[in-house]
């Protein structure tokens, strides 16, 4: 089966307007391949500009980095799945570690999350990923198996098709240490193993997931020619456009 290849970049807390609204419009002007599926994942406040402007762009879509997990109500600060919708979003990352860190945000909040981005027409983005001590006592595998127990097996095989794993293991992320291609590897067999058995090998087969942590230019080719890896959700790199469009480019 093909699976959806797919470069996603994570801009975190990052770029004034004037340097984001360029850097979407030098991805929309780029020559890049646009079989591979390009999200942006942009700062929330400048959304709805950018889903304007790339709006007829083949292979270009917005992402949100989070929503919240109600509908509406008294939660100040915070942006709603059906507010994403209304502007016209249709991806939106969740359970990224920084959330999950720094928002305490937990496998059992972020099922509600993914349940209500799925209510709104919303693809989930779903992250998952440990941390060094996690890995260096062995349990990694299982450990992030749990991760998407906890927060997808709830979902039918329809609904469950339609998300998009990343496997962003922590100690990789910013620190410049990319997992080695075997790990990344590894780790996507052995997800995709655990899809199959709950739900199905086809189910399984046609999920997209992404490795997340350090991807360059330089190493994006040898990552995403692994049999199991679909593509990557990139953080520092995909601030530029000119090292984004050759990680787009190195499928
Ligand atoms: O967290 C990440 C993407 O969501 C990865 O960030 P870096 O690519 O900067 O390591």
């Amino acid at each position: 089966m093909t699976r959806l290849q797919i470069a996603a970049g994570n801009w975190k807390m990052n770029k004034t307007f004037e340097d984001a609204m360029q850097l979407s419009r030098a991805l929309a002007n780029a020559t890049r391949d646009e079989n591979v599926l390009t999200i942006m994942a942009t700062p929330s406040i400048y959304l709805k500009m950018i889903v304007d402007q790339v709006l007829h762009v083949p292979g270009l879509e917005v992402a949100a980095q989070n929503c919240h997990e109600k509908e509406s109500g008294a939660y100040t600060g915070e942006i709603s799945a059906p507010m994403l919708e209304s502007i016209g979003v249709k991806y939106v990352i969740i359970g990224h570690s920084e959330r999950r860190e720094y928002f305490a945000e937990s496998n059992e909040v972020l099922a509600r999350k993914v349940d209500i981005a799925l209510a709104n027409n919303l693809i989930p983005i779903f992250c998952c990923g440990e941390s060094l001590e996690i890995r260096k006592s062995g349990k990694h595998l299982s450990y992030v198996a749990n991760q998407l127990k906890e927060s997808l097996y709830h979902l039918s095989a329809e609904e469950l098709s339609k998300v998009i794993v990343a496997y962003e293991p922590i100690w990789a992320i910013g620190t410049g240490e990319t997992a080695s291609p075997e790990q990344a590897q590894e780790m996507h067999e052995y997800l995709r193993n655990a899809l199959a058995e709950q739900y199905s090998e086809d189910i399984a087969n046609g999920i997209s997931i992404l490795y997340g942590g350090s991807v360059k230019p330089a190493n994006a080719q040898i990552i995403f020619s692994q049999k199991d890896v679909d593509g990557g959700l990139v953080g520092g790199a995909s601030l530029k456009a000119e090292d984004f469009v050759q990680i787009i480019n190195a499928f």
